[in-house]
């Protein structure tokens, strides 16, 4: 027998990611041509982390197609929390910056909470800041996290009913699973959060309707793990010997979900797509 064809289960995030793209395109645009402001991003990578200098580097290309103005501060692996500090500083206080990104993670000697918390929220385009993360909590979602507001709009896009359903998250992370989590709350799904220390992961998962799976460890969710009909999401990355893997057998899962992101090309474009929508929005507002 020929083997089947599953495409049409793939949630294509490079064809989503670029829809979001034009949208924000002709924002800006607009905002250009009604208030002469042109959006403003500026990152900053401390260190030559290749994968994040990979990162910074897909984000600014993004910025280009879509009219953003990006800024590249990349500051040495030696920089002082001081310096550091005083960056940020100096970036807050910019009219033609409209949203800062620094980069995770940080150089070891360097404190990742306090430079967030030095952000001015109105500027954090990530949505880290504990501020833009306590109103996401209480339903008053702005600037949130950029990857969990990927899987939203997919979810949206491919008319996946929410209310009532169960969304299992597997990670609690600060940038996926907890803001996640509160992004589902806030659109009424039943929310499971599992992580590591999860006695019997399989027992939430074969349960879930909705299932988002940020990890870090390759491959962890098997077919045997998930329900007939699940709408999955893959936050996983994994690099190997050059390639890219998820958190999900996808070969496999594929048979028994109605709807699965890929990696790469699932929620990875999503995310800097949402990036680029955050930086719009912050110049719009300015
Ligand atoms: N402050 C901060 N904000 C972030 O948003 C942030 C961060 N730190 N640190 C690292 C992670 C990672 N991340 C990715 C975004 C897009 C892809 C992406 O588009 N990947 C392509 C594949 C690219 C390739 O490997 O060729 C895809 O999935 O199709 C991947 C990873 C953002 N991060």
């Amino acid at each position: 027998m020929a083997e089947e064809n599953y495409d049409s289960r793939k949630i294509d995030g490079r064809s989503l990611s670029k829809k979001v793209e034009e949208q924000v395109k002709q924002g800006v645009d607009k905002l250009k041509a009604e208030k002469g402001v042109i959006p403003g991003l500026a990152t900053i990578l401390v260190g030559e982390d290749p994968a994040s200098k990979m990162y910074v580097r897909l984000k600014h290309k993004a910025c280009e197609r879509v009219g953003i103005h990006a800024e590249d501060h990349n500051m040495p692996e030696s920089t002082t929390q001081e310096e550091l500090m005083l960056r940020i500083q100096e970036l807050n206080a910019r009219k033609d910056i409209h949203g800062i990104l620094l980069q995770l993670p940080l150089p070891e000697h360097l404190d990742d909470k306090s430079a967030m918390l030095a952000i001015d929220p109105a500027k954090d385009a990530d949505g880290f800041h504990p501020y833009n993360m306590g109103k996401l909590l209480i339903g008053d979602e702005g600037l949130v996290p950029c990857t969990p507001k990927g899987v939203i709009r997919a979810l949206e896009e491919y008319n996946v009913e929410i209310q009532g359903k169960h969304a299992v998250i597997v990670g609690h992370s600060n940038v996926v699973g907890k803001p996640m989590a509160a992004m589902l709350i806030n659109r009424n799904a039943t929310v499971s959060v599992c992580h590591v220390f999860t006695d019997d992961l399989t027992k939430f998962t074969l349960d879930a309707d909705i299932l988002v799976v940020g990890t870090g460890v390759m491959h962890l969710i098997k077919a045997d793990m998930v329900k007939e009909g699940a709408v999955i999401f893959d936050v996983g990355i994994t690099e190997k010997e050059g390639k890219v893997y998820g958190d999900v057998d996808f070969d496999n899962v594929v048979k028994k979900a109605s709807l699965i992101t890929p990696v790469p090309g699932g929620v990875g474009p999503m995310t800097i797509a949402i990036l680029m929508e955050h930086v719009l929005m912050s110049a719009s507002n300015c």
